[in-house]
């Protein structure tokens, strides 16, 4: 097992590991590995088991078979039309949230943790809206408080479900430069996405899913126009034929 700069391992393996939504199989059978600092797009069609693989690798999900192994603490993102704007909450105070993530609540804050926090917030452009209610952001800057959120919560392994939809591009490079950041700290990353051209510039692994893996490894290899056909050929497939396999039966 590999270790980040600071000599800690932070990977998460999967083995055979098949998810289910009553007798709907969402993932399939899928075996391998997130190294330690790895940075991995997760691709694929529409209900391909992204966000399932996703949730099971969080740990908000079982698995139905198979297991799921992580070390090192984790981070999730969920997908940004899952959180309530209304939450009274201002910019600063979600930033901080981070900081009891990382120290459990019954800690109180610190003044680093507050330093950490408005650093934070420069670092995704939002320092002149610390003060603000979330419920006065756009889509795209809630968007950068929760990246600085995660910055302050300086977790080894994150798990980010689709963080560009309904993102511009300023943003979207914004927060790539982040993800850029906590790659050379050597963190694992495991993200998301739908834009191939974004994968192919941005992220050297890739996991092609189609509720089976149709390949893992790296982006160029991953990446090829056959193995996209397979996966859609293989969505054809489970959308017209529900459930198959003998776990979600
Ligand atoms: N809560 C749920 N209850 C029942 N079925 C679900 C649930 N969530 C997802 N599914 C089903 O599981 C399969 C995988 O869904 P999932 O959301 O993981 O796919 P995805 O690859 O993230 O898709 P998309 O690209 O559209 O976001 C789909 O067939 C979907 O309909």
């Amino acid at each position: 097992m590999g270790t980040d700069r600071l000599g800690h391992a932070s990977m998460i393996e999967v083995h055979h590991l098949t998810l289910c939504y009553r007798d709907r199989t969402a993932v399939h059978a899928l075996s391998g590995r997130f190294e330690t600092g790895s940075h991995t797009a997760v691709v694929g069609p529409n209900g391909a088991g992204k966000s399932t693989l996703l949730a099971a690798l969080a740990g908000i999900k079982s698995a139905d078979q198979g297991h799921v192994h992580s070390h090192g603490k984790l981070a999730f993102l969920a997908q940004l039309s899952t959180l309530d704007k209304q939450f009274p909450l201002m910019v600063r105070e979600l930033a901080l949230a981070g900081a009891w993530s990382r120290r459990g609540a019954w800690r109180g804050l610190s003044k680093q943790d507050r330093l950490q926090a408005d650093a934070a917030l420069e670092r995704v452009g939002l320092s002149d809206f610390a003060n603000a209610p979330i419920s006065n952001l756009s889509g795209g800057q809630l968007q950068r408080a929760r990246f600085a959120r995660l910055i302050v919560e300086d977790a080894d392994v994150l798990l980010l479900d689709e963080p560009f939809a309904n993102v511009d591009s300023t943003t979207v490079d914004k927060l790539l430069e982040v993800q850029d950041d906590w790659h050379r700290q050597g963190k694992t990353q495991i993200t998301v996405l739908h834009d191939i051209s974004q994968v192919r510039a941005h992220y050297p692994q890739t996991l092609l899913l189609a509720q089976s893996a149709i390949a893992w490894g790296n982006t160029a290899d991953v990446l090829t126009n056959e193995l996209l056909a397979e996966a859609n050929r293989r969505a054809q497939h489970w959308r017209n034929d529900a459930a198959w396999c003998e776990v979600c039966e």
